[in-house]
């Protein structure tokens, strides 16, 4: 009786790619009294982001792509600078960001750990993040990176400052929830500190 969702109905708008439902469902509010509600929810699984950085040479990798969705709302020419990420399938979210951190950055790191989990936009989508950092060194690269062409990823591979990182939430030229979160938090948690 404590439930406060009574699911009434669910429609599947789209199921292409990715999942979009519309469900109607009863919500008890906080004054105890039931109103029906319905909301669109896209589904795309959760994901797993990770921030490698370089405790010594103060540095960050980071990625540079295409993403369509930034480039229809407001990016001039769609590259957004991110921090390695990709959906889990199938994985457990420590599986998943060792797998694609080698196939987006070309680094093999051993050194990673969960430093929180976030909704990244609750009102519709219903991913969950899991954010890791991981300490990387030059001779962690074993490949170039760059993620899979046949999926059509073409990602280039950014080593830069901390401090220059950190210009760039200020100047606009990152512009990505997830890389912000984890920037600051490394910043925040003196992960560059000796
Ligand atoms: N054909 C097709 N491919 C798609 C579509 N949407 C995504 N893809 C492709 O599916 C692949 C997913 O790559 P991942 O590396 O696994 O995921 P991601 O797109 O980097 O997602 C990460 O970043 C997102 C944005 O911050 C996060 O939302 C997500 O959780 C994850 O961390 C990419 O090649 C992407 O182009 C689509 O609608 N159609
Ligand atoms: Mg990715």
């Amino acid at each position: 009786m404590n439930d406060p969702i009574r699911i009434v109905a669910v429609e599947v708008l789209s199921d292409d790619w990715f999942i979009l439902k519309k469900t109607t469902f009863d919500y008890r509010r906080r004054d105890g009294s039931w109103q029906r509600q319905s909301r669109e929810t896209y589904d795309r699984g959760n994901g797993a982001t990770i921030l490698l950085y370089n405790r010594e040479a103060r540095t960050v990798i980071l990625t540079r792509q295409f993403r369509f969705p930034a480039f229809v709302n407001g990016s001039p020419d769609g590259m957004l600078i991110e921090s390695c990420a990709g959906l889990l399938d199938l994985d457990d979210p420590l599986t998943c960001i060792r797998r694609e951190t080698e196939e987006e950055t070309g680094f093999r790191v051993t050194d990673v750990r969960k430093v929180f989990e976030a909704y990244m936009s609750p009102g519709s989508v219903t991913e969950k993040l899991y954010f890791f950092v991981g300490h990387y060194q030059s001779a962690n690269r074993v490949r170039d990176g760059g993620g899979d062409a046949s999926e059509g990823e073409d990602i280039e591979v950014l080593e830069l400052p901390i401090e220059r990182a950190m210009a760039m939430i200020d100047s606009g030229e990152i512009r990505d929830g997830k890389t912000i979160m984890l920037l600051q938090h490394a910043c925040l948690h003196g992960l560059f500190e000796h």
